[in-house]
């Protein structure tokens, strides 16, 4: 088993040159509005720009139930190799078919049925499920409780997210 490392919610050159020199695996783009990481595509495709290939190969970009032309939207401006989704598992089917790329499906645990026992996608992306007091479905820097994990069979690569 191998572990990569995936810094997220990057918005300036600081912050991925940072990551970058650190060996990060994945930097993550947050595409959502309500996120105070958010950052637009343009911003992203200028910062992949100015970095290069190492930059581009490990550039994942973080979407909340997108429409089709929001993600053609960020494609066209920004260079993403991994589309990251919180939306059903169908609809990030969907998205994977639709654009190509892998698509990673972000998926909230509270209970141990909640993790999946069959391959969605391309990864899953292990969070702590959100409060409706957060607001928003991530990125609200709260643990979960790891337990149900340890008896948990990973029917695919997957990331744990959360704190
Ligand atoms: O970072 C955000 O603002 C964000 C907004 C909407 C959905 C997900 C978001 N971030 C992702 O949420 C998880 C958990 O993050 P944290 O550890 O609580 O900061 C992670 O996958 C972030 O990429």
């Amino acid at each position: 088993m191998s572990v990569g490392i995936k810094i997220c919610g990057l918005k300036d050159h600081e912050n991925v040159a940072a990551a970058l020199e650190s060996g990060a695996d994945w930097i993550g783009f947050v595409f959502y509005a309500r996120s105070p990481r958010f950052v637009t595509p343009q911003e992203v495709g200028a910062l992949l720009t100015r970095f290069g290939d190492s930059a581009v190969r490990r550039a994942v970009g973080l979407f909340v139930k997108p429409s089709d032309d929001e993600i053609a939207g960020a494609l066209a401006a920004a260079p993403l190799s991994i589309l990251q989704i919180y939306d059903s598992p169908e609809r990030a089917a969907e998205i994977r078919q639709r654009f190509g790329l892998p698509v990673w499906v972000s998926i909230a645990v509270t209970t141990p049925s909640d993790l999946p026992d069959a391959p969605l996608c391309d990864g899953l992306v292990i969070e702590p499920a959100a409060r409706t007091e957060d607001g928003r479905p991530g990125g609200n820097g709260r643990i979960m409780d790891w337990a149900p994990l340890k008896s948990w069979k990973a029917p695919q690569n997957w990331l744990l997210a959360g704190g």
